[in-house]
C-alpha cells in the first residue's frame, strides 16, 4: 500500500534517500527534491493544522505568551526542571474543548497544570456548573497558573491543587467525565489504576493521556539523551499496559506528542 498521510510520505521519501546512498548512489537533483519534499511535508504539519484550527480565545494567547517568557531559573532540589515547551498549547486545547462539549462533561480533572493553559481551556468550554480540578506538585507553576485563573471571568470553575497529583487523586471520591493526563510519565500508570480502581471514572468518561508518543521515542526512533531514553520506555510500557487491558477501548490521535483517548468498555 502507498502511504497517503504527510508523515507517510515524508518518511518514503527519506528511506528512498537513504537506500540511495547506502547503494553508493550519487546525491543528485533527484535525492535533492525528494529531501526537499519531505521537508516541505514535515515542516508546514504543524503550522499548517494551527492555521486550520479554530484560533484560541485572547486570554489563552496571553497566557500563551507568558509562558514562553517566563524565567522558571534554577530548579529547587527534587522539582523537574520546567520549560515553556511543557504548555500543551492552542491544537491540544482547542480539541480538549471540543471533547468537553461533545461529551457534556460537568467534572473534569487535570493531572499537571504547569501555567493553566489547559485548565483555563477547558473551563471556557464547561457550562456555567462545571468544574475543573487540576493538580499541580511545582509551587513556581501553580503560581503562574494561580494568576491566570484570578485574573478571568472563567476562573471560578477552576479549582487547583497543589501538591503531588497522587496525594489529591487518593482523597477525591466524585467520579470525573473528563480527565486529562499530563505530568511526570513514570506516573502514568498509577494514575490510571488509581482512577480506574476508586471509582473515579464516570460510565462513559474519557481519559485523555498526553505525550504518548514521547518524541517518537515511545516506536523506536533512536533517543538523543538517557533522559529522553527512559521517558520512551516508560511511554512505551504504559501503551502496551493500556493496549492489552481488554476492559479498555483506546485510540492514539498523532496530535502534538500523542494524545492517547481511552475509556472503560461499556461491557468492560
Ligand atoms: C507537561 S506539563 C503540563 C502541561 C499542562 N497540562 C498544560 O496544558 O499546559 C507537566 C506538569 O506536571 C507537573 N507534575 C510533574 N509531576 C507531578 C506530580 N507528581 N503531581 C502533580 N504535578 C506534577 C509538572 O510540574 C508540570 O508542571
Amino acid at each position: 500500500m502507498r502511504p497517503v498521510t504527510p508523515v507517510g510520505i515524508a518518511a518514503q521519501e527519506v528511506g528512498l534517500v537513504l537506500d540511495g546512498l547506502d547503494a553508493g548512489l550519487p546525491v543528485d537533483d533527484d535525492v535533492l527534491a525528494r529531501l526537499r519534499r519531505a521537508h516541505a511535508l514535515l515542516a508546514g504539519l504543524d503550522p499548517y493544522v494551527a492555521a486550520s484550527t479554530s484560533p484560541e480565545s485572547a486570554q489563552l494567547a496571553e497566557l500563551a505568551r507568558t509562558t514562553a517568557g517566563h524565567r522558571w531559573g534554577e530548579h529547587p532540589p527534587g522539582a523537574a526542571q520546567l520549560e515553556p515547551e511543557m504548555v500543551s498549547g492552542h491544537v491540544e486545547a482547542a480539541l480538549m474543548q471540543l471533547l468537553v462539549r461533545l461529551s457534556g462533561a460537568r467534572r473534569v480533572l487535570e493531572i499537571g497544570t504547569f501555567t493553566g493553559y489547559a485548565a483555563l481551556a477547558v473551563a471556557e468550554a464547561l457550562p456555567a456548573d462545571g468544574v475543573v480540578v487540576t493538580c499541580e506538585a511545582d509551587p513556581r507553576a501553580a503560581a503562574v497558573a494561580r494568576d491566570a485563573f484570578a485574573r478571568s471571568d472563567d476562573g471560578d470553575r477552576i479549582e487547583l491543587l497543589e501538591g503531588p497529583a497522587l496525594a489529591s487523586l487518593e482523597q477525591f471520591g466524585e467520579p470525573f467525565d473528563l480527565v486529562f493526563v499530563d505530568a511526570d510519565k513514570e506516573g502514568y500508570s498509577a494514575y490510571l489504576d488509581l482512577l480506574l480502581e476508586r471509582g473515579l471514572l464516570a460510565d462513559g468518561a474519557l481519559v485523555a493521556v498526553d505525550n504518548t508518543l514521547m518524541q517518537g521515542v515511545a516506536y523506536g526512533a533512536p533517543p538523543r539523551s538517557e533522559r529522553e531514553a527512559e521517558q520512551g520506555r516508560v511511554i512505551a510500557a504504559f501503551n502496551e499496559r493500556v493496549a492489552s487491558d481488554p476492559s479498555l477501548v483506546q485510540v492514539v490521535l498523532p496530535v502534538r506528542d500523542g494524545l492517547t483517548l481511552l475509556q472503560r468498555r461499556a461491557d468492560g
